[in-house]
């Protein structure tokens, strides 16, 4: 790979290092982007690629080390003199304003103002300056932003970004919480952008993801770069999955129970009546695992926060260990009953990112490991060791502050702080969201393991893969109900695919928005 600034590269990082005090967030790190490119830039959580396009964006500077964007030497530049040179970063969460029309939200903070003391907006330079960008794009400039859907307003920050001068986009994991077809629109349109000249740096823990859409790759291990590929054909997903971790990756396929009667254990929903959701029957077994999927608003996550108590059922009522009562009217009754929910938010899910991990993790666990209202630090201690140290979370200790973890080592840190409670029937929604191959598989062992255990799991995941290989049984929701139910050998992407479309053709279409699956 090129060493020397090149006029075939748009961006060029030289032997890069970051620290935070003690910690070497990236080491001697020097990556090659050619232009008019999709370059994927992939790694573990922890390994170093939000810090990475921080320092290319100007958010943070190199602590050594030399950045060439566009033949130039760039290092020192902040966010405003990188976004000046056209270099953008595009983050998760579009920065949108819901209550402006789309003609607005390109121009954000831009727009052409009239003559004169009230300097109001001159609605018609702003329409005229915005015609070019959104030609073709299907942008409707006075549409408010508030109907647009969710991959519209990250098609919309990526134009944003271009209107602005952008030559090379950073997409930091753009395809989270969209649908399959979303995805298949973003990818075209970037290829789109793309065969105009633009350049991208697309992160993602997704290897197919990768594979479809990118023309190289750089992979990021432990702070350093563990390969970088500029040849689609010399890259392949096992190579990627050995790249990233370091090792192979076995998948996890779990070994499926047959349908068991659910015992006085198991736990029996009847006549269920919730927001969006109406469920004549729905049971779970010790030990079963169940996969929730559907479209957005098909019932599928009503059903598990009306269950969690967070969505109030009108009507219903739940057996479990002999007893048969209303379901849950909050979560705290939820929780006293022995139901564990992790949303698929984990800031709505109350991480304090000015506490340290281990508080994190036993925040809701406080009755297990404490007597008589005093916390009992061996047992916390324990507590924290087990998810700590089985999630692999990346940090010097546990008495590190959340707030300077990696994304995805803080969902390790949800997804343990919800294990330490100690369910009986635990939610997860989107519980590897974020997170890297390897830590994703263990997830899925430890899932399994609790199962044996007699934990009863409901899993709602946007992963196709990681349903069909992880759950008993299938429920598909259409128009808040079941619609259908799949059990061994029938769960099957193509399957719940279909049945999530077939049965709601009309309201796909209209609602622009597909089933709640999105990776394949
Ligand atoms: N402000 C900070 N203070 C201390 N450590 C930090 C800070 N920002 C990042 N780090 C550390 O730097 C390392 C790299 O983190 P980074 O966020 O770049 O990882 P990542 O590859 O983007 O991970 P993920 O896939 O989980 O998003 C991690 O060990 C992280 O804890």
């Amino acid at each position: 790979m090129a060493d020397t600034p090149s006029n075939d590269y748009i961006l060029q990082t030289h032997d890069v290092v970051k620290r935070y005090k003690a910690v070497l967030a990236l080491n001697r790190v020097s990556i090659n982007i050619r232009r008019a490119t999709i370059h994927g830039l992939l790694g573990e959580n922890g390994a170093g690629k939000s810090t990475l396009v921080r320092l290319i964006s100007g958010q943070t500077a190199p602590s050594e080390g030399r950045i060439v964007f566009d033949g130039e030497d760039v290092q020192g530049s902040d966010v405003k003199q990188m976004e000046a040179r056209g270099v953008f970063l595009v983050t998760q969460e579009p920065m949108i304003v819901d209550s402006m029309s789309v003609a607005d939200n390109l121009m954000l903070g831009r727009w052409p103002l009239k003559r004169g003391i009230t300097r109001r907006v001159d609605q018609r330079a702003l329409m005229g300056s915005v015609e070019a960008v959104l030609n073709g794009t299907g942008f409707d400039p006075r549409m408010p932003a508030r109907l647009l859907s969710a991959v519209a307003k990250r098609k919309l920050n990526i134009l944003r970004a271009l209107h602005s001068g952008g030559k090379l986009l950073i997409l930091d994991e753009p395809t989270t919480a969209l649908t399959l077809a979303d995805r298949e629109h973003l990818f075209d349109f970037m290829r789109t952008l793309k065969a105009g000249g633009v350049s991208f740096v697309f992160i993602s823990h997704y290897n197919e993801e990768i594979l479809e859409i990118c023309d190289g790759v750089s992979v990021l291990r432990n702070g350093r770069l563990a390969g970088e590929h500029d040849d689609r054909s010399e890259i392949n997903s096992d190579g990627l999955s050995e790249l990233v971790i370091g090792r192979d990756v076995p998948l996890f396929y779990r070994k499926r129970r047959d349908t068991v009667a659910i015992g006085p254990e198991g736990w029996r929903v009847e006549g269920l009546a919730a927001p969006g959701v109406e469920v004549d029957e729905f049971r779970i077994a010790p030990g079963e695992i169940v996969g929730f999927a559907g479209l957005p608003g098909s019932g599928a996550k009503e059903f598990a926060l009306a269950l969690f108590g967070s969505n109030r059922a009108t009507r219903g009522r739940i057996t479990h260990d002999g007893k048969t009562g209303a379901p849950a009217g909050h979560p705290g009754e939820a929780f006293q009953r022995g139901i564990a929910y992790l949303s698929d938010d984990r800031h709505r899910d109350g991480l304090v990112g000015l506490q340290s991990i281990a508080h994190n993790i036993t925040l809701s666990s406080l009755g297990h490991v404490s007597k008589g209202g005093v916390i009992d630090s061996n047992a916390e201690r324990g507590v924290v060791a087990r998810y700590f140290e089985h999630f692999r979370v990346k940090a010097p200790s546990a008495e590190v502050l959340l707030g300077t973890l990696s994304g995805g080592n803080q969902q390790k840190v949800c997804l343990g702080r919800v294990l330490a409670t100690s369910p009986k029937l635990l939610i997860l929604d989107e519980p590897t969201r974020g997170i890297d191959v390897g830590v994703k598989e263990e997830v899925h062992r430890i899932i399994d393991t609790l199962t044996r255990e007699g934990l009863s799991v409901i899993v709602i995941t946007s992963d196709l893969d990681e349903m069909v290989r992880l759950v008993d049984r299938v429920s598909v929701f259409v128009c808040g109900r079941i619609e259908r139910e799949y059990t061994g050998a029938d769960i099957a992407k193509d399957a719940i695919l279909q049945a999530a479309f077939n049965a709601e053709p009309a309201s796909v279409e209209s609602a622009g928005s597909e089933p709640q699956m999105s990776q394949s």
